[in-house]
């Protein structure tokens, strides 16, 4: 666990179900600490962020900066946050990639049995239900689904902005993206895949496949993609670095985005879903396309 999330107290109430136990940093904000014997996780409920995740036996799947931000004053850098209702820079003035990864969201329900653990997040804003569903077990799906409570139609973004761990962002190989791109460090030149692709890059796909195969070199992560309309890569290498970000080495974002789908009717849902397991490269063969 990481000692900048000591729990204030061992207070009985702080378990929740046999595996989830409820705790609070010095900033007062709070966190899901999961020890499941299929994987252990770190949800924190500023942001509704899945920040660390680990299969049995396995690697972790998650970086997460140890220069991350945890008093609430800024989006951890690391894990997965939650872009929404906008990606990157807001036309409207407000903050970069939107408000959910700054919001505080509720535990509303909690699943914990033989095979993993499962929570409900909920936000609710004056025009939307937000729910995240986190599934741990033997891998870990994400899903984010969108309800238009509001009376009019809802325009709105949305991405899983995942920040996978790597021994060394150079050494990966990415398969599963799509054909072309967008190149954000070339004035949003239209570009056609290449492999490898080396840090810096900041690339959006908005033909994307709906698997990616991400190889570590010990092993490699297989990410199922559902109700995408893109992908987007990136790493600043040593482009000017934020200052919560220490190594950029290690880590790729490969981020599964909702950037132009239609407005949301009033009373309609919409979900954005990632699932993610390790496989063996030398014993699996994922079905990966390999047009990009
Ligand atoms: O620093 P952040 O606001 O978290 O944004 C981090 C990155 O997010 C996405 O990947 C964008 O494509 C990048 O242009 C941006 O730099």
């Amino acid at each position: 666990m990481d000692f900048r999330l000591m729990s204030l107290s061992l207070d009985p109430q702080d378990w929740l179900s046999p595996h989830c136990r409820r705790m609070v940093n010095p900033a007062g904000l709070e966190f899901i600490d999961i020890r499941h014997p299929a994987g252990e996780g770190l949800v924190s409920l500023f942001g509704g962020q899945l920040l660390q995740y680990t299969p049995a036996g396995g690697r972790p799947l998650l970086w997460l900066s140890d220069s991350a931000v945890l008093d609430g004053s800024k989006a951890i850098r690391g894990g997965i946050p939650l872009c929404w209702p906008w990606f990157g820079p807001a036309a409207r003035g407000g903050p970069q990639h939107g408000l959910a990864r700054l919001s505080r969201w509720r535990l509303h329900a909690l699943c914990d049995t033989a095979q993993g653990c499962r929570l409900e997040l909920e936000l609710l804003r004056p025009e939307a239900r937000l729910r995240l569903l986190i599934t741990l077990d033997q891998g870990l799906t994400l899903e984010l689904v969108t309800t238009n409570t509001g009376a009019g139609p809802l325009p709105f973004q949305a991405a899983l902005h995942s920040y996978f761990a790597v021994d060394e962002v150079d050494l990966c190989a990415i398969s599963g993206l799509g054909p072309t791109y967008r190149d954000n460090l070339a004035q949003g030149a239209e570009c056609r895949h290449t492999a490898p692709a080396r840090a810096p890059f900041d690339r959006v796909y908005t033909r994307p496949q709906p698997q990616t195969r991400l190889d570590r070199g010990p092993d490699s992560l297989l990410l199922e993609h559902r109700h995408q309309d893109a992908l987007v890569l990136w790493n600043p290498h040593r482009l000017p670095l934020p200052e919560d970000i220490d190594d950029p080495r290690r880590f790729v974002c490969i981020e599964t985005a909702s950037l132009a789908a239609p407005p949301l009717a009033p009373g309609a849902s919409r979900s954005l879903l990632l699932h993610c397991r390790l496989v063996d490269p030398h014993r699996e063969t994922a079905h990966v396309s390999a047009a990009g």
